[in-house]
């Protein structure tokens, strides 16, 4: 089995405007300190991944990065601008937030209409966005008809319909059964941060497992027990195209990778 060192990473080029930047941001809830003190540049086309115990300001860094939530001090800017919910991201939830009553191509349209996707060109996008996710022959099913694996793909269908190149994904996978999370993982990795239409796409993903951080992320930030602040911050050396998803996996450097996470969160969660 072939291995994989530092030097056969791709380069990611810091890009003169970061696509998302973080300066000197803190959350607080009522009397809970839920984020920072905490700056953060995240460049055009990276794959950020958040890692960090439960509690310790994940989602709510997501939900300042996309606008949701202003943060009490500090700045977040999005493309060199303040986030605008709805428009400056599309964003998936741990639970997709899906309308049961509608079709799957129904809830598709719903978004298309929320980013201004003229009527006349929603059909052709609807089924370009199902076909991304491997449900283009579902498009009429109602969500309750069909499986949790394929209502997270309709999510994220829903998010690629924001005519932005800002994804931001909160534990899209966590409740699903093994097989349905490496498909869906596979399918955002070959989506991102290679090559084509999705080369500048950023994501950020927020994540529990280790080893979805390292599998997924082209960088990964470990964040520390409540107020959430940076512990870790590490390029992931890995290739991202031409590689058979086995082989990444059983690597020695993906395992050194994924120690290296494991032992920061547990580190952190520690003190
Ligand atoms: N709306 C809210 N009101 C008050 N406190 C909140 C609110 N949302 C989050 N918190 C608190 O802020 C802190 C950070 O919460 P957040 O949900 O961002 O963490 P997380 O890392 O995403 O957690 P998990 O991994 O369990 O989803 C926690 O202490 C949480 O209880």
């Amino acid at each position: 089995m072939r291995d994989f060192h530092p030097d056969e990473g791709e380069d990611h080029a810091q890009a003169a405007q970061p696509r998302i930047r973080l300066s000197d941001v803190r959350h607080v809830y009522g009397d809970v300190t839920a984020v920072g003190p905490l700056s953060l540049d995240v460049p055009d086309g990276e794959f950020l991944v958040l890692v960090g115990a439960s509690g310790c300001g994940k989602s709510t860094l997501l939900r300042l990065i996309a606008g949701f939530e202003t943060p009490t001090h500090g700045e977040v800017r999005v493309a060199g601008a303040p986030p605008v919910p709805g428009s400056t991201a599309g964003v998936v939830f741990q639970q997709p937030r899906l309308l049961p009553w509608r079709t799957v191509g129904g809830n598709v349209d719903l978004a298309l209409d929320y980013a201004g996707v003229p009527r006349a060109q929603r059909p052709q996008s609807r089924e370009e966005l199902l076909t991304r996710v491997g449900l283009d022959r579902l498009a009429d099913r109602r969500i309750w008809q069909i499986s949790g694996g394929q209502q997270q793909r309709v999510a994220i269908a829903r998010a690629l319909a924001v005519p932005t190149s800002l994804l931001l994904l909160d534990e899209p996978f966590a409740a699903l059964d093994a097989l349905t999370r490496e498909r869906l993982q596979d399918d955002l990795r070959a989506g991102t941060g290679t090559s084509g239409d999705d080369a500048a796409r950023t994501t950020v993903f927020v994540t529990h497992s280790a080893d979805e951080a390292v599998y997924l992320g082209t960088r990964i930030v470990v964040l520390g027990r409540q107020p959430g602040r940076i512990v870790l911050d590490l390029p992931v050396d890995l290739p991202r195209s031409g590689v058979d998803a086995d082989d990444l996996r059983g690597a020695a450097r993906f395992a050194a990778l994924r120690a290296q996470v494991g032992h920061a969160v547990k580190e952190a969660a520690a003190t």
